[in-house]
């Protein structure tokens, strides 16, 4: 995954100022930045949600305005709103029928295991989950069809304690086999202990990419938290 150059304005605001990252197979990636600070907007211009001003963008070295770019990629938006009329299994069976695959009760019964969300559940319309049950919803759809590349906004938004743990370890599965992972999170604990590299996005630009040792390094912090901090500042 390639960002080149990638700029792109809101209003009369510059919000991304010629972004460039790469992404490798397999890596698990953490995307940081204070609110406001473009993360959310980044992740649009590449799933094509949103045209870049400038610059381009390529998914396994194919332009991700493509659509054939994006084939192998699942996505979970920052703000996960399943139809609320739609049972959890209704909803799974629909995200995999986007992508031409039939649902199976025992590999959703999987995947809402490993995430904690109870099995009654799917059986429930969506209207009636809690903000972790969606988020757990959410997730399941994201990682169901086990997709090359999975790009994820807060993913851990609204889990509880166990879901959380239970994430971190599917995550953890994913990479050993292989999967690419680029997610964004407030949370630098999480990242500290996940993520091969990050990038911190502030004003518009990269101001670090590299492991979370080298950012503690860069900054002469103790802590990611302190390193983000003065990089922020
Ligand atoms: N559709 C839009 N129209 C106008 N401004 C927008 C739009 N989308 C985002 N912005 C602005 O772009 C800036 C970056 O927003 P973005 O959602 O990308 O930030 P973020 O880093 O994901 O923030 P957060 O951590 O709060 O989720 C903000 O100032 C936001 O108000």
């Amino acid at each position: 995954m390639r960002f080149n150059h990638v700029a792109k304005r809101h209003g009369g605001s510059e919000v991304l100022r010629g972004v460039s990252l790469d992404v490798q197979p397999g890596e698990l990636f953490g995307l940081v930045g204070v609110n406001g600070a473009g993360k959310t907007t980044l992740l649009r211009c590449l799933l094509d949600f949103c045209a870049a001003d400038s610059g381009d963008i390529t998914l396994f070295g194919i332009d991700s305005r493509n659509s054939r770019a994006r084939a192998p990629l699942a996505f979970l938006p920052e703000r996960f709103e399943p139809p609320p009329f739609l049972t959890g299994a209704e909803f799974l069976a629909y995200v995999l029928q986007l992508q031409g695959q039939r649902y199976d009760a025992q590999r959703a019964a999987a995947i809402v295991a490993a995430l904690d969300l109870e099995h009654a559940a799917l059986a429930r319309r969506v209207r009636g989950y809690s903000k972790g049950m969606t988020q757990k919803l959410g997730l399941a759809a994201a990682l169901i069809s086990d997709k090359q590349l999975a790009i994820l906004d807060e993913p851990c938004s609204g889990l509880d304690p166990k879901a959380h743990v239970l994430f971190k370890r599917l995550l953890q599965d994913m990479r050993e086999r292989g999967r690419t992972v680029l997610l964004t999170s407030h949370a630098l604990a999480d990242v500290d202990a996940l993520c091969d590299r990050l990038a911190i996005l502030h004003g518009g630009q990269l101001q670090f990419v590299g492991t979370p040792d080298e950012c503690r390094t860069r900054f002469g912090a103790a802590t990611l938290e302190d390193a983000f901090m003065t990089c922020v500042q």
